[in-house]
């Protein structure tokens, strides 16, 4: 079945695919020129909303990028916003000369002294391959300053589209940026993310291409089904270890997002388990062989010492569906799971991991990412304030900004308990890591300023809504 439009507007994609997804275009009979008018057009609608006949200064540089920047300014012209261009360097395609050459109005050099209130950045684009010169980042710094309010076109200039790298220092921030025909990776990487404000796509019709990575959209979620009972919805393990609070916090988690039973394995239980949780006490392993359990979670509060490695051994032994958190993830390594799998690293983690698998960090984070996936088994669920998801056989997720308000303790046990909860349900990794991510994500919009984990996790059922 062919791909809806929806789907295939989530696609993320490298500079390398939206090349060949431009080419195809191409083939079918579409222009360069056309595409730029296409393009410069839907942007330039975006330009003249936010600018509400407000006067608007055109960056442009040499590329398509200003190409798209000599068609939004005509067609800021032909709408009656005051417009002008400050041409940084000769348009050096003839696509972007042909734009330039329909463009009637000002164009100034790059020694005009500009101030005035919207600011259009169409520098560089997804072509930008090394930092920007130190004339043309005191340009680009000079006009920021010098405007109330700033749109990037694409990428913001300086933006490295397929890594999210900034290569200069001191890149100016935006208010709005519009991305072009697809989203790149750029678009969702720290630190270029944190510097693009609003993001806005807009659709100039590539089509689907295979193995793109894609944006993490709402999951479908349906409520259990009639004749639902709790196994069958259900049972969650979540093995404790030596400190009792984090397996409790993602314990709360869990029963909040639709395992029909959650239930905690601990030596001895601990003192503030709620009613609503059943506990398991007895040694390492005891009771984890019951065949009912349909997923695992281990690592919140294990520890890392010899005792916690061999709990984790047994647990991985099980070869049942696991979430791995937390210390699970310093004490893991290559071989020791034996089934389905989600990884949970944060960076200091990942680092980890990296060692002991053998992988290089030096690489943007969907990249990191896929190739720990694809050398553990593991579907790998690397968070931050740019989370991405990645399976083995090559999917990438990338996550739309999260509240920075879950930068606070204990977050990621309730993460880990939601991500197991949802594998326990249907025990697809992949699945469960986007599931997990989303609900996450959508109880910290619904928690508001300033919440605490324990907060977070009892926002959780809310998310569904
Ligand atoms: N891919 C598509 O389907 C479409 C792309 N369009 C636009 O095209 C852009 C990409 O265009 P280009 O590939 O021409 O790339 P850019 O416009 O980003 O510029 C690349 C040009 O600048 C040079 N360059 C790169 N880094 C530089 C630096 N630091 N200092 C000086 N020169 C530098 C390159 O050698 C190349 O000549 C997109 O971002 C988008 O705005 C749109 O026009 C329409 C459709
Ligand atoms: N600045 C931020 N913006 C958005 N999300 C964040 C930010 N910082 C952390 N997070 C998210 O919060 C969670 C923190 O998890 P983690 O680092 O494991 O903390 P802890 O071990 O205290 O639970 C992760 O899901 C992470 O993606
Ligand atoms: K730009």
């Amino acid at each position: 079945m062919p791909l809806g439009r929806s789907s295939i507007l989530a696609q993320v994609l490298s500079v390398a695919q939206m090349r060949a997804a431009e080419e195809a275009l191409f083939e079918q009979g579409t222009s360069v020129e056309a595409l730029m008018e296409t393009a410069g057009r839907g942007a330039g609608e975006y330009v003249r909303r936010i600018a509400a006949g407000r006067p608007v200064t055109v960056l442009c540089g040499p590329g398509k990028n200003g190409g798209d920047g000599y068609v939004i300014a005509r067609h800021l012209m032909e709408h009656g916003t005051p417009v002008r261009v400050v041409a940084a360097a000769d348009p050096a395609t003839p696509a972007a000369r042909n734009a330039r050459g329909l463009y009637q109005g000002e164009v100034l050099g790059p020694d005009a002294v500009i101030e005035g209130e919207v600011l259009i950045d169409c520098l560089f684009g997804s072509g930008l391959t090394r930092p920007l010169s130190d004339s043309l980042l005191g340009l680009l710094r000079t006009l920021a300053e010098n405007h109330h309010l700033k749109v990037a076109v694409d990428l913001p200039s300086g933006v490295e589209s397929d890594s999210g790298a900034c290569l200069n220092a001191g890149l100016p921030r935006f208010d709005l940026t519009v991305a072009l025909s697809a989203w790149k990776h750029a678009h969702f990487a720290m630190p270029a993310c944190e510097t693009m404000g609003a993001l806005r796509l807009f659709d100039i019709g590539v089509a689907a291409v295979p193995g793109a990575a894609a944006v993490l959209t709402r999951p479908l979620f349906t409520p259990p089904p009639a004749d639902a009972h709790k196994y069958r919805r259900g049972l969650l393990g979540i093995v404790a270890g030596e400190m009792p609070g984090a397996p409790l916090l993602s314990a709360e988690a869990a029963m909040r997002a639709g395992a029909g039973y959650v239930k905690l394995f601990a030596r001895a239980r601990p003192a503030g388990v709620p009613n609503d949780l059943v506990c398991h006490a007895g040694p390492d392993a005891d009771g984890l062989d019951d065949p009912r359990i349909a997923a695992l979670l281990v690592g919140p509060g294990l520890g890392r010492s010899g005792a916690a490695a061999e709990r984790l051994q047994a647990v991985l032994e099980l070869s049942v569906p696991v979430v791995v958190d937390a210390d699970a993830l310093v004490l893991l390594g290559p071989g020791m799971m034996t089934g389905p799998a989600v990884l949970t690293p944060h960076e200091g983690e990942m680092a980890a991991l990296e060692r002991a698998f053998g992988l290089s960090a030096d690489a943007p984070k969907h990249a990191r990412a896929l190739a720990l996936a694809q050398a553990s088994g593991a579907v790998v669920l690397f968070k931050g304030p740019d989370s991405v998801i990645a399976a083995p056989d090559g999917r990438v997720l990338h996550a739309p900004r999260a509240p920075s308000w879950l930068s606070v303790a204990g977050t990621g046990d309730v993460l880990a308990g939601i991500t197991a909860s949802r594998l326990a349900v249907h025990r697809d990794p992949f699945r469960a890591a986007s599931e997990g991510l989303w609900l996450h994500g959508e109880a910290a919009r619904r928690s508001g300023p300033a919440f605490t984990a324990g907060d977070l996790a009892r926002t959780v059922s809310k998310a569904f809504a």
